[in-house]
């Protein structure tokens, strides 16, 4: 099992990306578009040089200014939206190509190709031709293809974006066991928060050509800090400080109450945002009072009423509606507190109908304290 480490900057790009992924894991790759994902992994694979920094494969050095290892010397494995098979081949000489270009002879490189389509389940499509296979089936034949080569490091960039919904599940499920069984240090480009938490056991958080923020899957995805992370797994998150373990105060005077959520323990190896940087895993003294913190709940969580709500709930801020948008049987209100923080609420059509809530409607928003978490940055 291989670390990647990057520590290189690509000046063309404004991109300096910094990350350590450990031996075996497998880490989401997660960011705006344009963000520098994809130039994280081509970097990797080689398909990119760093203008300065460098890339290394566990100890070996794969690319240094004046350095550089060609793509088919590094034992990376690409597999990318589009399956991009031979065309001129048939399938089973698809997945043999690989082990053929490193020195298998033929009929060892044939067993392998065969071995490896049947743990895909694309065993009866051996003859065919390249062009003869559906989209899902050649993305599962790349797959094989891929893993044939004995790759160190396998990279995928949106493995499963081409798809439709019933064959992307299907495909969700092979890469699991597949790349569980494998032990390949592993990075996975997605837009797709099911897809991280389904397949990785890492997050790493792209912004601007940096990587702003990396840690185990779970912790991330449940806890979000920051807004891409919250809108990928669609909740609202409010940022502020932590004058108690159940209390957060706003920006703008209002504040939240909650149910502390501390870090846990997260078992497994996960990545961090490489040796020079100052970004990582919070330790606990930072959720002393007063440390920056957030609160998190979901849309469905949130009441909304015409009139100040009776009983005071302990939960209960003023906000103006800014847009009410159709979400198949509910309306999801996007709602501005006082402070300008944008809260999200998803409320039956009726009930959004009879309270006649329209943009520029002022409401009140309630929300129980059991179904807010609070925890800091
Ligand atoms: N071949 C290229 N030549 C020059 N600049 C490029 C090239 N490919 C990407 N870029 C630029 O580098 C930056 C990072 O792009 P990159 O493709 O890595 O982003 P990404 O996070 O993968 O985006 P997306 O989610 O849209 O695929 C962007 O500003 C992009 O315009």
């Amino acid at each position: 099992m291989t670390a990647v480490t990057v520590a290189a900057q690509v000046a063309t790009r404004s991109a300096d990306l910094q990350l350590s992924a450990e031996p075996g894991s497998i880490t989401a790759v997660v960011g705006p578009n344009g963000a520098g994902k994809s130039t994280l992994l081509q970097l990797v694979s080689g398909q990119l040089r760093p203008s300065a920094g460098e890339v290394r494969l566990g100890d070996t050095l794969v690319a240094v200014p004046g350095v550089h290892v060609p793509t088919h010397r590094r034992r990376v494995a690409v597999l990318e939206q589009r399956a991009l098979l031979f065309d001129h081949l048939d399938v089973l000489d698809n997945v043999a190509f690989g082990p053929r270009a490193r020195g298998v002879r033929p009929a060892a490189a044939r067993r392998r190709a065969r071995a490896e389509l049947d743990a895909v389940g694309c065993g009866d499509l051996a003859a065919r031709r390249a062009w003869e296979v559906s989209g899902g089936q050649a993305q599962r034949i790349a797959l094989a293809r891929a893993l044939a080569t004995d790759p160190q490091v396998v990279l995928l960039d949106e493995p499963l974006a081409a798809l439709d919904a019933s064959v992307a599940a299907a495909m969700r499920s092979l890469l699991r066991e597949r790349l569980r069984a494998e032990h390949r240090t592993t990075l996975l480009v997605t837009h797709d928060a099911l897809d991280a938490l389904a397949l990785a056991d890492a997050l790493a958080l792209v912004e601007d050509g940096r990587v702003v923020d990396a840690g185990p899957v779970v912790d991330r995805l449940t806890r979000p800090r920051g807004s891409f992370v919250a809108d990928l797994v669609d909740v609202n998150l409010l940022p502020g400080r932590l004058c108690a373990p159940d209390r957060l105060d706003l920006p703008g005077g209002d504040h939240v109450t909650g149910l502390a959520s501390g870090p846990g323990p997260h078992p497994g190896p996960h990545p961090s945002p490489g040796p020079g940087s100052q970004l990582g895993n919070a330790p606990d003294a930072a959720q002393a009072p007063g440390a920056t913190g957030f609160a998190c709940f979901a849309p469905a969580a949130v009441a909304v009423h015409a009139d100040p709500p009776g009983g005071s709930p302990r939960n209960h801020w003023a906000a103006t509606v800014a847009t009410v948008e159709p979400r198949g049987a509910l309306v999801r209100l996007r709602c501005v507190l006082a402070d300008g923080s944008p809260v999200a609420a998803d409320l039956t059509l009726a009930a959004a109908a009879e309270g006649g809530l329209t943009p520029g409607r002022r409401v009140w928003l309630v929300v129980k304290a059991a179904q807010v978490t609070l925890y800091a940055r």
